[in-house]
């Protein structure tokens, strides 16, 4: 179980969250909506232990655990995966050799043997194929040049191939076409489990069409300003935000 309370984060001399907190059980799937700039990524960039940005109070447990106190391998040790919204591109390493290090490194951690190159090949391929990334892309260095839904579809097969207990998603959707949105939203759906949870967030209503959340949040200025079910993110695309992103004092 994640727990957020009341978490105030900064980046340089600027608050950007103002007191959130957000409480995900163990088996299920939570989506954040909410306008431009509100700080989803801020949050998602808290969780997997990005640097710079700091944590001024406020508290994060997994599991009972102190994720702050956690380093950023450690976390993803345990099983925490972030799909990232601008995937970085780092050229001299190839996508193969990269999802070869980071599956052996979750092995190594799960206390499970390490694969060699054929059987990490054998595996990469079988999810690649039905992500539709190409033999082509896994020969090239990690996302240079990769299309906008490239780098999405490459995020989803690192996820399904980690497997991860906690699936966070940063507008994995954004820049998809219709047919890769609903193969990013199968792979997601085949690691739905009681033994895994998600955040997916997401601008767009029709994601969660295809990813259907336990419950949606808002956010904007830097907190949760309201929660509900999957229709919360009808009634938010039919309506729009309106009085809900107001600031407040
Ligand atoms: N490194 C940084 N330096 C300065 N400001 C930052 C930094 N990172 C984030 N911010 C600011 O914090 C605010 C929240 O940014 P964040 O990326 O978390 O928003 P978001 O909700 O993910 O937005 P979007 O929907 O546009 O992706 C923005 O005003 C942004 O400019």
């Amino acid at each position: 179980m994640l727990e957020i309370k009341d978490l105030h984060v900064s980046v340089g001399d600027k608050e950007i969250l103002k007191g959130l907190s957000l409480t995900i059980e163990t088996g299920k799937v939570h989506a954040i909506m909410g306008p431009n700039g509100s700080g989803k990524s801020t949050l998602s960039y808290v969780l997997s232990g990005r640097e710079g940005y700091e944590v001024t109070s406020g508290s994060i447990t997994y599991n009972g655990e102190d994720l702050l106190a956690m380093k950023t391998e450690e976390r993803a040790a345990k099983g925490i995966f972030l799909a990232m919204q601008y995937p970085v591109e780092i050229p001299g390493v190839t996508t193969m050799m990269f999802l070869k290090t980071a599956l052996n490194a979750q092995r190594r951690a799960r206390g499970e043997s390490e694969l060699d190159a054929m059987a990490v090949l054998k595996l990469v391929r079988a999810k690649a194929k039905s992500l539709q990334v190409s033999e082509d892309m896994l020969k090239r260095a990690l996302n240079v040049g990769f299309s906008g839904g490239e780098k999405k579809r490459l995020e989803t097969l690192q996820m399904t191939l980690f497997e991860p207990k906690l699936a966070i998603l940063d507008e994995t959707d954004s820049g998809l076409d219709i047919d890769a949105l609903k193969l990013v939203a199968e792979g997601v759906n085949t690691l739905r489990s009681p033994e895994r949870s998600m955040l997916v967030i997401t601008h767009y209503q029709r994601l969660l069409d295809y990813i259907v959340p336990d419950k949606v949040h808002v956010l904007a200025w830097g907190k949760m300003v309201a929660e509900g079910g999957k229709e919360l993110a009808h009634e938010l695309e039919a309506k729009g935000y309106g009085d809900l992103v107001k600031e407040r004092a």
